[in-house]
């Protein structure tokens, strides 16, 4: 890990990644975004709060969470277009006269708010614009650093609140990417166990059955998961939140990342802006669960069912370049063991594109 990755979350007098955090309040539902006054006066968290939004989200939500703030609460908005060093010290610094943080916005923002808040000691409150990762109600960070994105512990959002309005009006692509994120739980966990079997790497039974069953619920109602449907929002949301919990429980990404995720933070590094977080997760976990000797054509249907991407083409990325992320994958977070520490070559990871991703 990067001297910046380390030094990105300040040091704490006692080590709170031991705890298992979880959110207090989950309100999930139609216009449920309007309740944020009734739900930080449950919370006791202040009177002054800073909404950190995206460019488009501001206007999908992060603008009205501050108009039903506005009249009990002292608010202020900060939009960010990028998560970096330099965004998170600025938000820091912002935020230090509130009281409370809220992330409106995708997984960046959220990331953001996350990391701001635990950094200067406030709460913050997750509200998703979009159901496209499960880092929605989890105690873990992705941060940027110069090598590239590292999972960190941080703190879970003291409530989520997910509006299935505006989560089913976002694009499509978005949904799709979150369904994936869960999809690829199954090879995370294989990834995990097979470790364990070969590293002695503790395993946690609570949150490998639960990542597992939220994967397999997801998948069965595959089907469901449509464009424009508050439904599928919702079914999609409640995923996300379970997978954020199976982190907790574990007290690490584990449940939910395995060699899939490697692959997708490669990717980050040699292919940046092509193709969101999830779509990425679901590509990989195509292959690892081919090298698991599992039901990757199964995967791969689930995947095109949902609407996500199942070749590296389809997000713009090089048959070249997915070899090169497959390869440096491993040098990722080296002590999680997966699949890819098995004895993948280039020859062998050429002929795995190859097969898996035109067939
Ligand atoms: N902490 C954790 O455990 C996890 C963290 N992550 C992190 O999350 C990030 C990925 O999140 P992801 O959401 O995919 O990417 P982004 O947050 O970058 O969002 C993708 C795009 O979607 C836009 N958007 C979001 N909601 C809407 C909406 N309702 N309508 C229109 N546009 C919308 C955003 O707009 P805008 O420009 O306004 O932002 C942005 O341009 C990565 O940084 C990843 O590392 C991923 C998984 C787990
Ligand atoms: O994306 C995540 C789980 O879906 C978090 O995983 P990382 O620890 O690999 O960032
Ligand atoms: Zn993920």
């Amino acid at each position: 890990m990067s001297a910046d990755g380390i030094n990105l979350l300040k040091s704490k007098t006692f080590d709170k990644s031991k705890w298992m955090q979880l959110p207090r309040d989950v309100v999930i539902g139609h216009d449920v975004i309007e309740q944020l006054p009734a739900i930080c006066e449950d919370l006791s968290l202040g009177t002054s709060a800073l909404i950190i939004t995206g460019k488009q989200t501001r206007d999908v939500a992060g603008d009205r969470a501050r108009r039903y703030l506005a009249d009990e609460y002292d608010v202020t908005v900060v939009s960010t277009e990028t998560i970096s060093l330099d965004t998170i010290t600025a938000i820091e610094e912002a935020a230090r006269d509130t009281d409370f943080l809220i992330g409106v916005g995708g997984g960046r923002v959220i990331d953001t708010a996350k990391i701001a808040s635990f950094n200067i000691d406030r709460q913050f409150i997750s509200v998703p614009t979009a159901a496209s990762h499960d880092g929605i109600a989890s105690s873990r960070a992705s941060v940027p650093t110069v090598d590239g994105n590292i999972s960190m512990s941080a703190h879970p959002p003291i409530a989520v609140v997910a509006d299935t309005g505006i989560i089913a009006q976002a694009p499509h692509r978005l949904l799709a990417a979150g369904c994936a994120d869960v999809i690829s739980n199954y090879t995370a966990i294989l990834d995990w166990e097979l470790s364990h079997r070969l590293t002695g790497e503790p395993l946690s039974e609570y949150a490998l059955t639960l990542s597992r069953m939220t994967a397999e619920i997801l998948v069965k109602d595959a089907g469901l998961i449509r464009p424009q449907s508050e439904e599928g929002a919702w079914i999609a949301t409640k995923a996300l939140v379970s997978s954020g919990v199976a982190m907790s429980i574990a007290g690490s990404s584990r449940p939910a990342s395995g060699g899939e995720h490697k692959f997708s933070h490669a990717l980050d590094r040699l292919a940046p802006g092509k193709g969101l977080h999830g779509e990425k997760c679901g590509i990989g976990a195509i292959i690892t669960m081919y090298l698991h000797g599992g039901d990757w054509r199964e995967m791969r249907r689930s995947l095109k069912k949902i609407g996500a991407p199942t070749t590296p083409a389809e997000i713009g990325v090089g048959d070249e370049t997915a070899v090169e992320a497959l390869l440096a994958a491993r040098q990722i977070r080296p002590e999680r063991f997966t699949i890819l520490d098995t004895g993948l070559t280039r020859t062998s990871a050429t002929k795995l594109v190859k097969m898996l991703y035109q067939e």
